[in-house]
């Protein structure tokens, strides 16, 4: 196996040779009745699937993808089954399942499939594609936290007596202790029951709602619920409510929230229970009595949870005839080509002609995938996608909790869920019929899974998956496709059409260089802002514009340097300089998010003589606020918005106009459409441009073409400012000209000439010990392996370029593969025999490797 990189990989695969237990079902052997094997997937880093038996018992309602309770060294696991046959292994006698945990599938065949490309291509196991698929709810292990759930009020939950008789004695027993005790582990829950069926209790349970099984440590989110209130059916008709009001005795402040509901309802459709009261100037006990004569209703709901929605469908806008004749072009290629990758510049109207391709689909029965990076999933999408399908939609994405997940699993299972809108962890829901999936933002690098395993990337991984359907093609939109699907695009293998101009042929924003150089004379560095950003930012404000300012750093300064003897105060655990974050008067590190408190004394020299370098949003911000103290200013940053909720809300803000200037990293350029941005401001594009990494130009041109594409969207008034010294720069002058295909042609002569992708395949292999020589000689065994195939290219091992992180000594390589068939597989079988032998010597055991296909 190649990666290593999940704690419960120790071990040796003895599995197979565990002596069974002899049982009575065993003996049922002897008297020749069939027998029934099951090659289950756990959710483990394992070498390959383990074989476990069927019992008599269980024979006749045993499938392909249900869950199963099998126990694995001595613990217990969720597994799925994945295939079934009569032969009896020959070298071995497997244990038997302990039960079935399911009665129809949760997992289909046509997942199972996707599930084994994806651990093949990404060097993963089909174990790490299950943990990463499956909700944390349908997979309880010994390893499991199980916790008492609330109720719709936050309550926590409780038995009411009266069903105290549907509980059989252990459910009950369980659900007290999950009272008393708040979460228990699976042990504790092994003690409280004796050991017994523990499973289908724990089920029963969550099938009631009465607890849930806690995600990893790291996923761990706090849901965050609020009550909204509605009227009660009866009086959701407006002649009926219109009825009750004319007519009404009640209390005045009775009225005036009732009249303030219908209001806000229309504007905003959920009304908050604590926004009502406000605006009604009323109390919670009013509002109690409307509740309990049943005229309001309450609803507590996490406020990501969207709010129930008839399935319609509302196409109520025309495509100009520019958009018309791209969707013609479109769907003719669609019907030949598997994949299409539309280009269409930015506010070029791509998500409208998606929503015309969506409305065809949903109208054939068929399901849709829309998918976006993460972070571009926010409420502006989802309400454009509502606004058309209404309840047609669902959303998926890492803010769910394990309810909410399993949820959405089944109803998509049932085919309930006509368009899914998902980062790409939505790709592993157990779609019935796909008909189209649409990947939104194709170039961006966050649709690559980077840790744990399997490091799927989502654009490519939907190409596959769209294979597996009947008739699903996939569509690519972009306003700067990447290099790679823009290559396939030109070699005929993607279909291809271009949307070349804005909707209502809005101008393109005008790009300016600003040239920091003629300026650094007069003023001393670092230039924040310049003159002339100072003056197009006035301007704006004066117009009622708004302005985005860009700058990928965060923090306050990246790092600081003594004066004297040049020393940098670098993170204890990671190689790498420490930023200063003035707020919270710290220094932090940016890999494993140590604080340190401020170094004022040089450790190397004793001198107190420090200069920050660089800077982060956080000195631009201070520094935006100092120049217009009468501008709303906002910063939006991985600092500054706590959560995902906090990103979304602030963008909401900004939308509605409440902020003037938003300064943000790159969080603020994923496919936002604002109106009223007039001002675009980069203020280091040399940092884009200043990275040693083969794509950096496509990167540079990537952000600065998209963060350019906010401004002016509506008006074509926009402008961009960007601030370099380096003013020379190709790509700069590839933006300027919005010329995408020049920046193409330059960086693909690039990449043939040093045999980059698209020409090769890239292999990263991460050698991690605590131990830097440990690390390193794992790597060079490695590589002496991969000798074995002459056709790779193995550049390195070196250590890695932040070389220690979290204590752990990173090294690495870069194995270029050429794009034949089976070069990836074999090499794979290298890397998996030197491993095994690697993990067999003491010295080597602990080292982790992990593997990163197409890294990007
Ligand atoms: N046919 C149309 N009818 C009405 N409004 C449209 C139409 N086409 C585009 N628009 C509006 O123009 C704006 C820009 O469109 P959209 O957001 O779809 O662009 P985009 O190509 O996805 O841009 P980006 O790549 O920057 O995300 C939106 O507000 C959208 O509602
Ligand atoms: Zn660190």
């Amino acid at each position: 196996m190649v990666t290593q990189d999940n704690k419960n990989t120790q071990h040796t695969d003895n599995q197979q040779n565990m002596p069974a237990q002899t049982s009575n079902l065993f003996e049922s052997a002897q008297t020749g009745k069939p027998r029934l094997y099951a090659e289950i997937i756990v959710p483990l880093h394992l070498p390959k699937n383990y074989t476990w038996e069927i019992p008599e018992e269980l024979i006749a309602e045993a499938a392909i993808g249900l869950r199963v309770e099998v126990a694995l060294r001595g613990k217990k696991y969720t597994g799925i089954i994945k295939r079934l046959f009569n032969k009896a292994p020959e070298s071995f006698t497997p244990l038997p399942v302990y039960s079935l945990l399911d009665s129809t599938p949760i997992v289909t065949p046509t997942q199972l499939k996707f599930w084994t490309w994806m651990a093949n291509y990404y060097l993963a196991s089909e174990g790490d594609v299950m943990q990463a698929a499956v909700p944390s709810n349908f997979k309880l292990s010994s390893e499991s936290i199980i916790r008492l759930a609330e109720d719709m009020d936050g309550q926590d939950r409780t038995i009411e007596l009266d069903q105290e008789n549907d509980y059989s004695d252990e459910e009950y027993l369980l659900a007290e202790a999950l009272q008393i005790r708040k979460e228990l582990r699976f042990t504790e829950v092994q003690q409280i029951l004796e050991g017994r069926r523990i499973y289908s209790v724990v089920k029963k349970l969550i099938d009631r709602g009465i607890c849930y099984i806690e995600e990893s440590l790291k996923e761990k989110y706090k849901e965050k619920k609020a009550i909204f209130i509605s009227f009660h059916p009866d009086y959701q008709k407006e002649e009926n409510l219109e009825i009750l009001l004319n007519n009404w005795k009640g209390a005045p402040t009775q009225l005036k929230i009732l009249m303030l509901l219908r209001h806000m309802a229309l504007g905003e459709g959920d009304v908050l229970q604590t926004a009502l009261l406000k605006k009604a100037e009323a109390s919670a006990t009013t509002l109690k009595t409307l509740l309990d004569k049943q005229i309001l209703v309450a609803e507590s709901r996490s406020i990501t949870r969207l709010p129930e929605l008839t399935p319609f469908i509302e196409m109520d806008f025309t495509l100009s005839s520019a958009q018309q004749h791209a969707l013609n072009q479109l769907q003719q290629q669609m019907q030949d080509k598997h994949v299409s990758l539309l280009q269409g510049v930015t506010a070029s109207g791509k998500t409208q002609l998606y929503f015309k391709l969506i409305e065809q689909v949903l109208r054939s029965g068929k399901q849709v995938l829309y998918l976006l990076p993460e972070i571009a999933l926010t409420s502006q999408i989802i309400r454009r996608l509502q606004h058309h399908f209404g309840g047609h939609v669902a959303v998926y994405h890492s803010r769910f909790n394990p309810n909410e997940r399993v949820e959405l699993w089944e109803k998509v299972l049932r085919n309930e869920v006509q368009v899914v809108l998902g980062a790409r962890s939505a790709l592993l829901l157990p779609f019935k019929d796909l008909g189209l999936i649409v990947v939104d933002e194709e170039h961006d690098s966050s649709y690559k899974q980077q840790d744990p395993a399997p490091r799927y990337h989502g654009r490519d991984a939907a190409i596959y998956y769209g294979t597996l359907f009947e008739n699903c093609p996939v569509l690519l939109g972009s306003a700067t496709p990447s290099l790679e699907s823009y290559y396939n695009a030109q070699a005929g293998k993607y279909g291809f059409v271009e949307l070349s101009q804005r909707y209502e042929n809005v101008a393109m924003p005008a790009i300016e260089l600003d040239n920091l150089s003629l300026i650094t004379r007069e003023i001393p560095r670092p230039i924040l802002i310049s003159p002339r950003l100072e003056e197009e930012i006035h301007l704006a404000i004066k117009a009622h514009k708004q302005v985005i300012l860009f700058q990928n750093r965060r923090g306050y300064s990246p790092y600081q340097i003594c004066n004297n003897c040049g020393w940098i105060p670098q993170c204890k655990h990671c190689a790498v300089s420490l930023t200063y974050h003035k707020s919270k008067n710290k220094l932090l590190c940016h890999y494993c998010g140590t604080e340190y408190p401020l170094i004022t004394t040089c450790v190397a020299c004793g001198s107190h003589d420090f200069q920050r370098k660089k800077f982060g949003t956080e000195q631009i911000e201070e520094a935006v606020a100092a120049l217009f103290p009468k501008a709303r200013v906002a910063r939006m940053d991985y600092d500054s918005v706590k959560g995902k909720y906090g990103h979304d809300a602030m963008i909401q803000l900004f939308e509605s106009q409440k902020i003037d200037i938003l300064i943000g990293t790159q969080m603020v350029v994923k496919g936002l459409d604002f109106e009223q941005v007039s001002l675009v401001g980069i203020l280091d594009a040399d940092g884009l441009l200043n990275f040693t990494d083969f794509r950096v130009g496509e990167r540079a041109f990537q952000l600065m073409e998209q963060v350019s594409g906010r401004a002016g969207r509506k008006d074509g008034l926009g402008k961009v400012l960007i601030q370099v010294f380096n003013i020379h720069h190709p790509v700069l002058q590839f933006v300027q000209q919005h010329d995408y295909p020049a920046m193409y042609a330059q960086e693909i002569t690039h990449r043939k000439d040093f045999n980059y992708p698209p020409f090769t395949r890239l292999l990263r292999l991460t050698f991690k010990h605590k131990d830097t020589h440990t690390a390193r000689q794992a790597a060079v065994i490695m590589a002496q392996g991969l000798q074995q195939l002459p056709a790779l290219v193995v550049l390195g091992p070196a250590a890695a370029p932040i070389e220690r992180i979290r204590g752990q000594y990173y090294w690495e390589m870069l194995i270029k593969i050429p794009k034949q068939n089976g070069m990836l597989s074999a090499c794979r079988k290298i890397i998996d025999q030197q491993m095994a032998i690697l993990q067999s010597t003491k010295q080597y055991a602990r080292v982790i490797l992990s593997a990163d296909v197409d890294p990007v």
